[in-house]
Formats: structure tokens, C-alpha cells, sequence
């Protein structure tokens, strides 16, 4: 029987401004969304029924299966697209739960590319349902660099040829977040836009997120400390933080002297 496979690639948010509030309730951003080249792994097969099944170090910490957005999206999808088949899906979780590298928005995301491949249904209906699943799922299905602005989820694919390939070391001090709860705490002070190099840019959500987790500040200050580090930041809305580098060897150097408490991913920009 034929299987389909996606990878729900690790997000970050190289830089993310947030600029002041929105009428639903949300708030404004301005971000630059790239990609890893890993993340959780999905699969799945024709099946009678809609099904998900989860193995991985992170598996645990997942929701009950109804509320994954993994299923979320694929029901979304199969209303959309009036489609009446089933799936068998397996998740991988191989990243942290509420981590701030797109997470649940990244496995919705790779569930409509995978289920619009095994179903055969047009590619528009996973585009029309994504908003809804999540702000970072229209990035998430992407996959690709980009401009983010309104909720995150009006995007501008754009190229980033500095960091194209750039091996980055993602650190997490093994604490959930809830987003929700980050954009809550934001200062409410507009700290002006994103300009055109993100590099000059900031993460607006850190101040936040290091009252809820003061152990951010600490995997900042060990990543900064690492040699070849070239720049370190927090992603999203915590409380995973990245560190770039201009090459691999002193980022695995920097891999293997990650504290055993804390979890870390080696990895590569697309
Ligand atoms: C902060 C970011 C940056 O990329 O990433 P993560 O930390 O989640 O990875 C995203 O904006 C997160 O997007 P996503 O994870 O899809 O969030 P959603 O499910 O849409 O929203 C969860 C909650 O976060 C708040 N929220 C989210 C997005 C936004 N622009 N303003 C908000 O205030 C709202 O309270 C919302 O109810
Ligand atoms: N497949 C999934 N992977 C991770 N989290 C999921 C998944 N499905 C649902 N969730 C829920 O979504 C929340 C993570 O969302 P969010 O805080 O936006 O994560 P992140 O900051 O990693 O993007 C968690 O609280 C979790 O309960």
C-alpha cells in the first residue's frame, strides 16, 4: 500500500516585532519565518477511517489524539474538500511541545500537504483552511522564508541567501510556553518596525516570555558563550533559542556541550 511522508519542518522566527493589536483579540507582528531542514516526521496511508498515531521522544506530551492539530487540519481538509476518504497517520514528535519553533503548526501544516497528496485534491483547499488551524500555519505550509505581518499569517515569500544552508543549534530549557500566555504579557509598547535586515531586529515576545521562564536568559547567555556563535535569539513565543553559525564544526562543538538537561536540535537552514 502506498505511503506518503512529509516533514513538518522546525520553524524559527529570525526576528518578530510586534507592533500593537489587532480587532480580533490578536496582535500584530512583523517577522521573518525560516525553516530547518528538520523536524516531526509524518506519514500516512488510505485507510477507511481518520486515525493518528504518535511515537518520539516528545510523543507523551501531545494532546489526546481529538485535539492535535494534526487531526484538526485533516478534518478541516476533508470538509473543504468534500472528500470522504480516511487516513492512518503517524506522528513522529521529535520536537518540543509549545516551544515556539511552530510545534502543533508545523505537523498541521506537513498533515494538509501529506493528506492533499494521498487524497488527490486540490492544493487551494489546504491554502483556504490554514489560516484558521493556527497564524503560523499559512508559514507552516509554506515552509519556506518569508515575511510575516497582520497575525504572522499575511506573507511575502522572500530569499534569504545569508542563511540559506546556515547550520543553526536550537536550545530549550525543556519548559512549555503557552503562546497565549506570552503575547499576554507583551510590554504593549510598540519598539518600532521590522527594517530590512532582520539581524538589527528583535524579539519582542523575550521580555515576556523570560517572566514565565527565567531559564531563557540563561540558554541565551550559554549559546552567545559558544565559539562561532554569530547570532542568538529566541524563537517565537519561547522558549526555544537558536544560535547561527557560519559552519558546522564549532556548531556540533557547541551540540555536544549542550547541559544534558536542557534539549537541543543540530540542524541547517533550508
Ligand atoms: C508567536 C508565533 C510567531 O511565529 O509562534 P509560536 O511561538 O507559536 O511558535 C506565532 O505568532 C503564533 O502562532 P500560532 O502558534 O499559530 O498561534 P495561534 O494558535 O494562532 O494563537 C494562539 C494564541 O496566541 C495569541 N496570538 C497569536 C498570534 C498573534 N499574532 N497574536 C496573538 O495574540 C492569541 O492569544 C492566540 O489565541
Ligand atoms: N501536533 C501537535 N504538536 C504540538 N502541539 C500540539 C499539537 N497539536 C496540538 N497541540 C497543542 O498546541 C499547543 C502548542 O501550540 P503553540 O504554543 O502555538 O506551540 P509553539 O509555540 O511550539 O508553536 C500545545 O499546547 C499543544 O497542546
Amino acid at each position: 500500500m502506498s505511503v506518503a511522508r512529509e516533514i513538518a519542518a522546525a520553524k524559527i522566527n529570525l526576528a518578530l516585532h510586534v507592533r500593537g493589536k489587532l480587532p480580533d483579540g490578536r496582535h500584530a507582528i512583523e517577522t521573518i519565518f525560516a525553516f530547518c531542514i528538520d523536524g516531526d516526521r509524518l506519514s500516512a496511508e488510505p485507510a477507511a477511517e481518520l486515525t493518528l498515531g504518535s511515537s518520539g521522544l516528545f510523543s507523551p506530551e501531545l494532546p489526546h489524539s481529538e485535539d492535535n492539530l494534526v487531526l484538526k487540519a485533516a478534518r478541516a481538509l476533508q470538509e473543504a474538500a468534500g472528500a470522504n476518504s480516511g487516513a492512518a497517520i503517524l506522528l513522529e514528535k521529535r520536537l518540543p511541545v509549545a516551544s515556539g519553533i511552530g510545534g502543533g503548526s508545523a505537523d498541521a501544516a506537513a498533515a494538509l500537504r501529506l493528506l492533499t497528496s494521498l487524497w488527490n485534491i486540490d492544493p487551494a483547499h489546504a491554502e483556504r483552511v490554514a489560516p484558521a488551524l493556527g497564524s503560523d500555519v499559512p508559514a507552516c505550509l509554506l515552509s519556506l522564508s518569508a515575511r510575516g505581518e497582520g497575525a504572522g499569517d499575511r506573507l511575502q515569500q522572500i530569499a534569504l541567501p545569508e542563511v540559506s544552508g546556515m547550520p543553526v543549534l536550537l536550545v530549550n530549557p525543556r519548559v512549555q510556553l503557552s503562546t497565549a500566555e506570552v503575547f499576554a504579557r507583551w510590554d504593549g509598547i510598540d519598539h518600532g518596525p521590522l527594517g530590512e535586515d532582520w539581524r538589527h531586529g528583535r524579539n519582542d515576545l523575550q521580555p515576556a516570555a523570560v517572566q514565565l521562564a527565567p531559564q531563557i536568559e540563561t540558554v541565551l547567555a550559554w549559546l552567545s558563550a559558544q565559539i562561532g556563535a554569530t547570532l542568538v535569539r529566541m524563537s517565537g513565543s519561547g522558549a526555544t533559542c537558536f544560535a547561527l553559525f557560519d559552519s558546522e564544526v564549532p556548531r556540533d562543538r557547541a551540540a555536544e556541550a549542550v547541559p544534558r538537561e536542557w534539549w537541543h536540535l543540530a540542524t541547517s537552514l533550508r
